[in-house]
């Protein structure tokens, strides 16, 4: 693995080849996200998406659970950094970057074009959500403890949570209700809104679950899924025309790839016709 993958509050390992596993490791905060652990989310997903050798990511946390959110000190010191600004107009602007700058940092979760499916467990609160609502598929262990934590809070959700998952939650009046309240909810309430797709036992069962998964992935033509992801995206922000306008654009090069000839001549059709 390159030598590079090393961050303060990040764990990175290749347990299988072309399978990237980022375990958030502030285990004795709860992996509670600070500054650092935003700024190495936005380094990693940058570097692992433009990484040869990485083709799925499995992203769960260190310790006991996957995170509890935003660090409350980190926030109430970017809260109270502003108090120092005299013009209203300044303060303003400030808590704008500080907003944009975590936005940026999850949106290169979002942005990375290789699959990342978040293996969950204990707590997922908060800024956890705004984390998994950036990766593509969700698993998680049956303890976990889920909060759209910010109403109690006192804030509207900004870094993910509200804008990303809108787009595919299955049951909007659930979602609503949970995020007016900020009340807990488990597994099953999780499934019912179609935030997790399965759910494990155990937290081992749950990361053998995860890792046979993106190894699965990493088995199939890297450009297909790489291909199949970033047209996922953009169709989730586009409308159809836009869609099927960009994915020609995109095929006319992907289609010169060497993998469709392979694959053409591995069907049982062709094997069979070249015997003869
Ligand atoms: C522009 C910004 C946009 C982003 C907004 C994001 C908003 C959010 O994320 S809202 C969610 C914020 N999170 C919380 O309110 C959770 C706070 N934590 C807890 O309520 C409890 O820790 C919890 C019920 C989750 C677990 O309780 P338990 O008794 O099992 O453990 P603790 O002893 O409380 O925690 C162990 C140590 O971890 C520290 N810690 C946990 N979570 C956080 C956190 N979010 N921020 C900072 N520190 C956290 C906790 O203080 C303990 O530390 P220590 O006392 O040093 O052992």
């Amino acid at each position: 693995m390159s030598s590079s993958l090393v961050y303060e509050t990040l764990k990175v390992s290749q347990p299988k080849p072309h399978v990237f596993l980022v375990e958030l490791n502030r285990p004795k905060k709860l992996n509670a996200m600070n500054e650092q652990l935003f700024n190495d989310l936005k380094t990693c997903f940058e570097q692992l998406n433009k990484h040869d050798e990485c083709r799925a990511i499995v992203l769960t946390g260190n310790g006991r659970t996957f995170s509890t959110g935003i660090d409350i000190m980190y926030l109430s010191n970017a809260a109270a950094a502003s108090v120092e600004i005299d013009d209203v107009a300044r303060k303003v602007l400030h808590n704008r970057n500080m907003i944009q700058r975590i936005q940026e940092c999850l949106r290169a979760v979002d942005r990375c074009e290789k699959p990342i499916i978040a293996a969950i467990h204990g707590f997922c609160l908060g800024a956890g959500i705004d984390l998994i609502a950036c990766c593509d598929i969700r698993y998680s262990s049956s303890d976990t403890t889920f909060s759209i934590k910010e109403v109690d809070m006192g804030l509207a959700a900004d870094v993910g949570t509200l804008q990303i998952l809108p787009k595919f939650v299955t049951n909007h009046n659930i979602f609503r209700e949970l995020v007016y309240t900020s009340r807990k909810f488990d597994t099953n309430e999780a499934q019912q809104i179609g935030l997790i797709s399965r759910v494990f036992d155990t937290r081992e069962a749950l990361l053998d679950a995860a890792m046979s998964l993106a190894h699965l992935i990493a088995q199939k033509s890297s450009i297909a899924v790489q291909g199949s992801k970033v047209n996922l995206n953009y169709a989730r922000d586009h409308n159809v025309d836009d869609n099927f306008t960009f994915v020609r654009t995109w095929n006319s090069g992907m289609l010169l790839t060497e993998d469709i000839v392979n694959s053409i001549m591995a069907t049982p059709v062709l094997k069979e016709k070249s015997k003869l």
